[in-house]
């Protein structure tokens, strides 16, 4: 059911839709999404490759249009009313183009003239992204996360009160996820509103406050992140045995969602860890090894796709994160 979007939103969209036409007839990459992006705070938007996050952003930008359903930036309906609001929104969406033997803050001037920006917005943007110390190297002599940072830097020149990336770390090395994370941080920090898409949860984990986890152009939860990490109904352990493929089907035959991994079990859904070494031991099976696992985005999102092949979305598994703030949903495509 679609319900109406509430409080303080940056980003709202109802039942969104968006199919491509290819060579096997049309093919659906956003099937009827409900994304509200609260105001203020980094907000990860995450799914695995295909799940239909560069559509969403393109069609929020007015890029591309979307087959149906209602999108708002800041309660403004768009792409109707973008004019109005596309002055409060910077986003990276493809790589800028910098001249390579110009200097970070030539660039940035030469931009800063072409969009009507103050000079002394230069100076400003770069000390936020980090780059003041090396703003006079050329942009060609810049590693892959500084020429990322300078996007950014180009980004602000606005003074945008949101910013949209759509997979900024990709490429590159953990030094430079990490510049850009702390950058993501800082904007969050000082109250403007980032949405970073990302295929890869854990990353964005660290620096979000909020996400949208999609698969499949649906949203299948959403909410803060220790909520909906916490809310992780029920403990996962990783199991040590001697003889796995027997604890297998021992636990199997209990009902209990036990996997192989590697030279492990790992058993979901347990409610006491003991009832394992006690199913198991009756068994003549000893445990040499009982870790409970901590629950993470990337556990929090397989739970939600758990059982699920290719081309399905799970559904909701009964799971809610507990709080009026995160909300899970699913469906089937
Ligand atoms: N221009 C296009 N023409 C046809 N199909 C497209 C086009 N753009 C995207 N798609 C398809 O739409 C689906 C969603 O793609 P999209 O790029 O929005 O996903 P994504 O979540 O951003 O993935 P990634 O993390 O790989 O960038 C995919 O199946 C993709 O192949």
């Amino acid at each position: 059911m679609t319900t109406a979007p509430s409080g303080d939103l940056a980003i709202s969209t109802r039942g969104l839709r968006k199919t491509y036409r290819s060579l096997r007839g049309r093919s659906v990459a956003v099937e009827g999404l409900d994304l509200d992006v609260p105001y203020g705070g980094v907000h990860g938007f995450l799914g695995p490759n295909g799940s239909g996050k560069t559509t969403t952003i393109r069609m929020l930008l007015g890029l591309i249009r979307p087959d149906s359903g209602t999108m708002t930036l800041f309660g403004q309906t768009v792409p109707q009313h973008l004019p109005a609001v596309i002055g409060r929104v910077g986003a990276i969406v493809e790589q800028p183009k910098f001249f390579p033997q110009f200097s970070a803050r030539r660039n940035l001037e030469l931009l800063a003239g072409a969009i009507g920006a103050p000079p002394t917005a230069v100076g400003r943007v770069l000390t936020d992204v980090g780059l003041a110390d090396r703003a006079k190297d050329s942009y060609r002599s810049y590693s892959l996360g500084m020429k990322q940072r300078l996007a950014i830097a180009a980004t602000l020149l606005k003074d945008p009160d949101l910013l949209i990336f759509d997979e900024p770390t990709n490429g590159l090395d953990p030094a430079g996820i990490r510049e850009i994370r702390d950058t993501m941080r800082r904007l969050g920090s000082e109250g403007k509103t980032v949405l970073v898409s990302s295929h890869i949860l854990a990353e964005v984990e660290q620096v979000a406050d909020t996400v949208s986890i999609i698969g499949h152009g649906r949203l299948l939860a959403s909410g803060r992140v220790d909520e909906l990490v916490g809310g992780q109904a029920s403990l996962s352990v990783k199991v040590g045995v001697a003889d796995v493929p027997a604890a297998h089907q021992v636990l199997q035959a209990a009902q209990l969602d036990a996997r192989v991994e590697g030279a492990h079990l790992q058993v979901r859904g347990v409610a006491d860890s003991a009832d394992i070494t006690r199913l198991l031991a009756a068994q003549g099976l000893y445990v040499n090894e009982l870790v409970p696992q901590h629950a993470d985005l990337e556990s929090v999102f397989l739970e939600l796709t758990a059982g699920q092949g290719p081309g399905t979305v799970a559904p909701p598994h009964g799971r809610h994160a507990g709080t009026d703030h995160a909300s899970t949903e699913g469906g089937d495509l």
